[in-house]
C-alpha cells in the first residue's frame, strides 16, 4: 500500500496552520463562540475555523454570483461565503432548524450581508426541487444530512454551471470510511463517495482538510 506523505496534524501543528491562514473576522468570531456557548452539545456540527476562509476562497476563485448550502446550523459556512460574494450575489442557505438559523441570521445583518441570503426552512430535498432546473448554481455546500448526500448531489449536478463546485464536508467521516464494521452516517458517506468517484459529469478531489472535504468540479 502506498504510504501517505500527509504530515500527521498535532494540536500545535493545527494552531500553527490557523495561524497562516486567513484570520476571522469579528463577526465570525463572535459567532463561533456563540455557537459554542449556547449549543455546546451541537458545536461540533460546525465546519471547523479552516473552512470558512477556504470556502471564501473558492467562491472568490470562481467568480461566483450564486451559492447554495445545504445546512447551514448557525450560519458560519454561509457567513463566510456571503462574505466572499459580490453585493449582488445570492446565497440559498437550507436548514430545518428555525433556532440554531437564528444566530445565523443575526450575524449575518450583524455583517452587513443578510441580502445576500435567502435562508429556506424546509427539508433540504424539497428546496432543491424547487429550484430552477436550468445550470445557474456556481457553487453548492453539502454539510446537512448524510444520508442525504446523493439525492443533493443529484439535485444539483444539472443545476450547476460548467466549471461550478460541490463542496462536501465530511467525507472522511472521523475516519469511519475504512471502518468494515460501519453503520449509518458512515455508510451513507462511503455510498456518496463512491457515487462521486463513478461520476463522469464531474471532476472530484478529497481533501484531508478537517473531517474531509470534497472538491468536485462540473465539466
Ligand atoms: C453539520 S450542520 C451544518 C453546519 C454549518 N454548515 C456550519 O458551518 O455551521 C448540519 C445542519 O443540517 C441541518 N439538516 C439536517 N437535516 C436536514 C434536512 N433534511 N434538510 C435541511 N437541513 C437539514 C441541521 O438542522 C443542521 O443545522
Amino acid at each position: 500500500m502506498t504510504e501517505s506523505k500527509a504530515t500527521p496534524i498535532t494540536a500545535e501543528m493545527y494552531h500553527y496552520v490557523l495561524a497562516h491562514n486567513p484570520q476571522l473576522d469579528s463577526v465570525q468570531r463572535e459567532l463561533v463562540e456563540r455557537t459554542h456557548q449556547q449549543f455546546p452539545d451541537s458545536a461540533g456540527m460546525q465546519s471547523a475555523p479552516e473552512q470558512g476562509p477556504l470556502l471564501a476562497f473558492l467562491v472568490r476563485l470562481i467568480g461566483a454570483r450564486h451559492v447554495v448550502e445545504v445546512g447551514t446550523f448557525t450560519g458560519f459556512s454561509a457567513l463566510s461565503m456571503a462574505q466572499a460574494l459580490p453585493a449582488d450575489g445570492t446565497l440559498i442557505a437550507c436548514d430545518v432548524s428555525e433556532e440554531w438559523t437564528a444566530y445565523g441570521r443575526e450575524a449575518w445583518a450583524k455583517a452587513g450581508v443578510a441580502d445576500r441570503i435567502q435562508l429556506r426552512i424546509a427539508p433540504a430535498l424539497e428546496t432543491l426541487r424547487g429550484m430552477l432546473t436550468e445550470p445557474h448554481i456556481d457553487l453548492a455546500y453539502l454539510d446537512a444530512d448524510k444520508a442525504g448526500y446523493i439525492a443533493y448531489w443529484e439535485e444539483l449536478v444539472p443545476r450547476l454551471r460548467p466549471g461550478g463546485l460541490i463542496v462536501a464536508d465530511n467525507v472522511l467521516f472521523h475516519g469511519q470510511v475504512t471502518d468494515p464494521a460501519a453503520s449509518g452516517s458512515a455508510v451513507a458517506i462511503k455510498e456518496f463517495n463512491d457515487h462521486v468517484v463513478a461520476d463522469d459529469r464531474m471532476e472530484a478531489v478529497m481533501l484531508t482538510v478537517a473531517d474531509g472535504v470534497t472538491v468536485a468540479r462540473k465539466r
